[in-house]
């Protein structure tokens, strides 16, 4: 049944409306989370929930490298979260589960309403290393809360996520509240160093038991963003339609050895530098106007200025000064060109042999507008030294664009949800500038989702694999319930689905 609800906005914006497919939604007004705390539709951050987030927090499941992880680490917290959600892992008839590869988790939920397509929501479990220590405020494993901050590698990347998505199943199962829709939940172990032994095996299980096809896909992903987009007032939901490709070069440079004391004019370190200096002086273009992040603007624009909104209107022409605009700050330039990153740089054997090697590694993330091979040949026309060898380590281009208008029903599930926890927000598409475990999963989607209910602020971004890695209380009272609204606005006949499985993939 289609229903028309009118959410408010704040601030100098127009009303939106919105539409929305179902008697479930219409029925209940836009919530946040500080609404009635014996709503059955609001799942408060009591004691017990807070202490299992920060338990959670308190596992050291680190993946540094493909096949280098604390395996023991990540298998307990997995012992942990069996143990610590009863209704879902031994009470419920309505739960299958299983261990995939020993460390991942998969999940099926059974709704009532086979006719309604499954979706699947998914979170990873490992987290990368820590370092600078010393400058934490709080022990990076110690959940400790400090200010109305959760402190804790995890807390956005992305414990948080797996926790928001249990505590949110449980209390639906606990409540006694029966899904109309199916779900797949999958906890990958190596999400971090993009292993094949996690979500890619939790992949091939589902393709066996059978599974073709889900409805839409929510993953890890971009945030709610405040304050991060200049001149944009209020919170930002940037929702992760397509995700960046990636690929990482190994740039190297071979000269014979010789003595410090009769030196030649040039050595392999010298040489090397100039060609990662070249990269770094020279980013790839803009890609403004060219894709997805046109739509991101375009959506922006309930919350901007007349004087913004003509120029976001003509992008065409303010293209060049928007885009010196957008590339001052790492996380808005990340949205609108291939980035470049010098990561690993190595060198030297003696303080006085010429050394006979110098290797680099250069990260890229690759903007939907371009391919693989446009970046690498203009890495080489940058470089222009043939002494440089230049070979891809490993790529991967980017992602299909998910569908994100009115009637995508996913797209729309998660925009509702989100308007729910912040009435004020305005959600937009978006580039998904990391990346994600949804690689293994595209051919069962094109209705993916890249989206963390994480409310960031300036400063927040950098906290992702950052120092002082943390969430306020608040937050993760709103990514529970994030996904409890999630789970229960899916729960809708919605629209035919228009998009298939993706034929390319
Ligand atoms: C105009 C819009 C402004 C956007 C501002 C962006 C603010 C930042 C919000 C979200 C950023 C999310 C990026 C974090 C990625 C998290 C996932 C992750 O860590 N993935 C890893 C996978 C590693 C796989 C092994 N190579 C990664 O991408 O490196
Ligand atoms: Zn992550
Ligand atoms: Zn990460």
């Amino acid at each position: 049944m289609l229903r028309m609800v009118r959410l408010t906005l704040t601030e100098d914006v127009e009303a939106v409306v919105l539409i929305v497919r179902t008697v479930h939604l219409s029925q209940r007004p836009a919530q946040t989370s500080q609404c009635r705390q014996t709503d059955s539709d609001f799942i408060p951050l009591n004691e017990e929930r807070l202490q299992r987030f920060q338990k959670a927090l308190g596992f050291e499941s680190v993946s540094r490298d493909s096949g280098d992880s604390n395996t023991d680490e990540i298998f307990k917290f997995g012992e942990f979260i069996i143990a610590s959600f009863p209704h879902i892992h031994r009470h419920s008839p309505l739960v299958t589960w299983e261990r995939v590869n020993n460390l991942s988790l998969l999940y099926h939920i059974q709704g009532n309403d086979p006719s309604l397509k499954p979706y699947l929501l998914m979170a990873h479990i490992d987290v990368v290393p820590v370092t600078n220590l010393d400058q934490w405020d709080a022990p990076p494993f110690s959940g400790e809360v400090k200010d109305g901050f959760i402190y804790g590698r995890g807390t956005i990347d992305d414990k948080n996520n797996v926790m928001g998505i249990l505590e949110a199943t449980e209390f639906m199962l606990s409540s006694n509240i029966k899904p109309k829709r199916s779900f797949y939940i999958s906890f990958g172990h190596d999400e971090e160093t993009r292993g094949n032994a996690g979500a890619s095996q939790v992949a091939n299980l589902l393709r066996q038991k059978g599974v073709k096809e889900v409805e839409f896909i929510v993953d890890e992903g971009m945030t709610v963003l405040e304050g991060i987009i200049d001149g944009v007032a209020g919170p930002v939901a940037s929702v992760g339609v397509t995700e960046k490709g990636i690929v990482l070069l190994n740039l190297s440079v071979e000269l014979p050895p010789g003595h410090s004391s009769m030196p030649p004019r040039e050595t392999a370190i010298g040489i090397l530098a100039r060609a990662v200096l070249r990269l770094e002086e020279n980013p790839h273009p803009s890609m403004l106007g060219a894709g997805v992040e046109t739509d991101m603007f375009e959506s922006l624009v309930p919350k901007m200025s007349y004087l913004q909104r003509v120029v976001i209107s003509n992008i065409w022409l303010f293209r060049y000064p928007l885009s010196w605009l957008l590339s001052r700050k790492p996380s808005t330039n990340a949205v609108i060109r291939t980035v470049t990153a010098v990561t690993i740089f190595n060198s030297g054997v003696k303080f006085n042999m010429i050394p006979p090697l110098a290797e680099a590694k250069v990260n890229h993330r690759v903007h939907p507008s371009q391919t693989i091979q446009e970046v690498v040949d203009y890495d080489r026309a940058v470089i222009n030294d043939p002494r440089v060898k230049i070979e891809v380590v490993y790529s991967m281009e980017p992602h299909p664009v998910a569908g994100h208008g009115e009637s995508d029903f996913g797209y729309q599930v998660l925009r509702t949800s989100v308007r729910q926890i912040w009435p004020e927000a305005v959600v937009v598409p978006a580039i998904m500038v990391g990346n994600t475990d949804t690689f293994n999963f595209l051919n069962f989607s094109t209705n993916v989702y890249r989206f963390s209910p994480t409310h960031m602020f300036p400063g927040d971004p950098e906290r992702f694999h950052g120092i002082n890695e943390r969430m306020s209380v608040k937050n993760y009272e709103q990514v529970i319930n994030f996904f409890y609204h999630l789970i229960r606005n899916a729960d809708q006949a919605g629209l035919s689905p228009v998009h298939s499985a993706h034929p390319d993939l």
